[in-house]
C-alpha cells in the first residue's frame, strides 16, 4: 500500500479527532491524523490543564453517554499509565424556579447517579467559604471531578502512535475532493483515504464550507479566569473542595463554573459559560471584558475568600450550535465524510464516546448511541446549503 494511502484520515488533532483516531487504530485501520499546528498547541479548544467531568446534565442522553465515558477514561489511564481523572464531586447551585436547575437534578435522580441534596444549613456547614444566595438550592453530583486535559490529549495521541497511527502536525489541510477514495491536499502533501473525519473545532465551519455545507456554528472566545485565594488552599483540591456550576445565578444569562485550586497553587479557575464572537484566527484581537465584569460581581457575592479581580486570564474557544448539542453525523452529500463539530463548550468529558461514534460512522457501522439529537437535519431550516 502506498505510504500516502490510508483507510481513514482525521482532520484536526484536538481531543475529538485524537480520540477518533485512537479508536480507528484500535480497529487496526491505517489512520492519518493531520493537525495544522505543531503539537502541543494552545490555539484551539482542547488545551489547558483541566476540564470538568460530570454526569449532571439536563438531558438523559448525555448522562447515559457519560457512563461509558468514565469506563473509557479509566481504560485510557491504565493503557497510558497516567492519572487523568480526579474525583472531587461537583456542586450544582440554582433557583428552585429555574427549569435548567430542576432538569439537572431530575436527570441525576432518574439515572440513579450518586448524589446528595443539601439543605441551606448543610450547605453552610459543608462550604463555609461559599455564600448560597437566599432562595437557591444545591445538589452534589458525586461522580464529578477534574480531568487533566493536557495530559489526556497527550496520552490519547501517544497511544494512537503506539498502535501504528501516523500524526502529521504542522500541516494544514488546504483542500480535499470528495469521492471514493477522498483526496486530501495539505500545505506539504497529498493523501487518499476511504473516509475522512472532520474534527476541526473552531475551524469546522470554514473547512466544511468547502463542500458547500454551511453549518450554523458560532465561535466564541472564552476568557479562562483564575482568582487569587486570600488564604491559599481555601478552595483547594487538597481540601476536597468540589467543582461547581452556578446555574444562571445572580441574574447571569449563562452558567458560571469553577474548579478547585490546583494547577496554579493559590488560584481558583472560575469562568463564564459564554464569550464574545470571534474568527478562530483572530482570537487574540478580541478585547471584550463583559464576561469578566459578570464574573467579578459573582466572585465578590459568592466566593468571599477570593480577590474579585482575576489574577490570570488565558484564552480558549467554544464552537457552539444553536441548541448546544453536538453535531455527530455523516456529510449530507458524501457519506464517507464524517463530521464531529459544535461541541459547545462541554465536549471534553464526552470525547471517548464521541471518538467511538465517529469511528463507527467512518467504518460504516451502526453507531452505538442514538444520534437523533446530533443529526445535521435538525438545522434544516437554518442550513444555507447549496446541496
Ligand atoms: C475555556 C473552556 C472550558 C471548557 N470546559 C470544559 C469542561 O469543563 N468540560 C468539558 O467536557 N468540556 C469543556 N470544554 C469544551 C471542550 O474543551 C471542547 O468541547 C473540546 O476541546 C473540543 O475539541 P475539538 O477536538 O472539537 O476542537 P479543537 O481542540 O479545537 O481541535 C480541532 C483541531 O483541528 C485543527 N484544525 C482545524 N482546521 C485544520 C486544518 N485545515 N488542517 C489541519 N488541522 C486543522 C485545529 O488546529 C485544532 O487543533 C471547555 C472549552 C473551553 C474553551
Ligand atoms: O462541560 C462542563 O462541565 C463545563 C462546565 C459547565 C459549562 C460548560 N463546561
Amino acid at each position: 500500500m502506498d505510504a500516502n494511502n490510508f483507510d481513514c484520515i482525521v482532520l484536526g488533532a484536538g481531543i475529538q479527532g485524537s480520540y477518533t483516531a485512537y479508536h480507528l487504530a484500535k480497529k487496526k485501520k491505517k489512520t492519518l491524523l493531520v493537525e495544522q499546528f505543531v503539537l502541543p498547541h494552545s490555539r484551539g479548544s482542547s488545551h489547558g490543564h483541566t476540564r470538568i467531568i460530570r454526569k449532571a446534565y439536563e438531558q438523559d442522553y448525555y448522562t447515559r453517554m457519560m457512563s461509558e465515558c468514565y469506563q473509557l477514561w479509566a481504560q485510557l489511564e491504565k493503557e497510558a499509565n497516567v492519572q487523568i481523572y480526579r474525583n472531587t464531586g461537583m456542586l450544582v447551585v440554582g433557583k428552585e424556579d429555574c427549569s435548567a436547575f430542576r432538569s439537572l437534578r431530575g436527570t441525576l435522580l432518574r439515572n440513579n447517579v450518586p448524589m446528595e441534596v443539601l439543605s441551606p444549613e448543610q450547605f453552610a456547614s459543608r462550604f463555609p467559604s461559599v455564600r448560597l444566595p437566599p432562595g437557591e438550592s444545591a445538589v452534589i453530583d458525586k461522580t464529578a471531578g477534574v480531568l487533566h486535559a493536557d495530559r489526556a490529549l497527550k496520552a490519547v495521541q501517544d497511544l494512537f502512535c503506539g498502535l501504528g497511527g501516523v500524526i502529521h502536525d504542522g500541516e494544514k489541510v488546504v483542500d480535499f475532493t470528495p469521492g471514493s477514495p477522498i483526496t486530501m491536499t495539505t500545505n506539504s502533501g497529498m493523501y487518499r483515504a476511504q473516509s475522512l473525519v472532520i474534527t476541526a473545532g473552531p475551524w469546522a465551519k470554514s473547512v466544511l464550507a468547502r463542500t458547500g455545507l454551511q453549518l450554523p456554528l458560532q465561535v466564541l472566545r472564552i476568557n479562562v479566569c483564575y482568582w487569587k485565594e486570600r488564604i491559599p488552599g481555601t478552595y483547594g483540591i487538597g481540601r476536597h473542595f468540589p467543582c461547581f456550576i452556578g446555574v444562571k445565578q445572580h441574574g447571569a444569562k449563562h452558567d458560571i463554573y469553577g474548579l478547585p485550586s490546583n494547577e496554579y497553587p493559590g488560584l481558583m479557575k472560575i469562568c463564564y459559560h459564554s464569550g464574545s464572537e470571534t474568527e478562530p484566527d483572530e482570537r487574540d484581537r478580541q478585547t471584550s471584558q463583559e464576561d469578566i465584569a459578570i464574573l467579578s460581581s459573582f466572585v465578590s457575592k459568592s466566593f468571599p475568600g477570593l480577590d474579585p479581580t482575576p489574577a490570570v486570564v488565558e484564552q480558549c474557544m467554544y464552537t457552539v450550535t444553536p441548541d448546544s448539542d453536538f453535531i455527530l453525523d455523516q456529510h449530507p452529500s458524501h457519506s464517507n465524510i464524517i463530521i464531529g463539530a459544535g461541541f459547545s463548550g462541554h465536549g471534553f468529558k464526552l470525547a471517548p464516546v464521541v471518538g467511538k461514534i465517529l469511528c463507527e460512522l467512518a467504518l460504516g457501522k451502526t453507531p452505538s448511541f442514538d444520534l437523533s439529537p446530533f443529526r445535521i437535519t435538525r438545522f434544516q431550516s437554518l442550513l444555507k446549503s447549496a446541496l
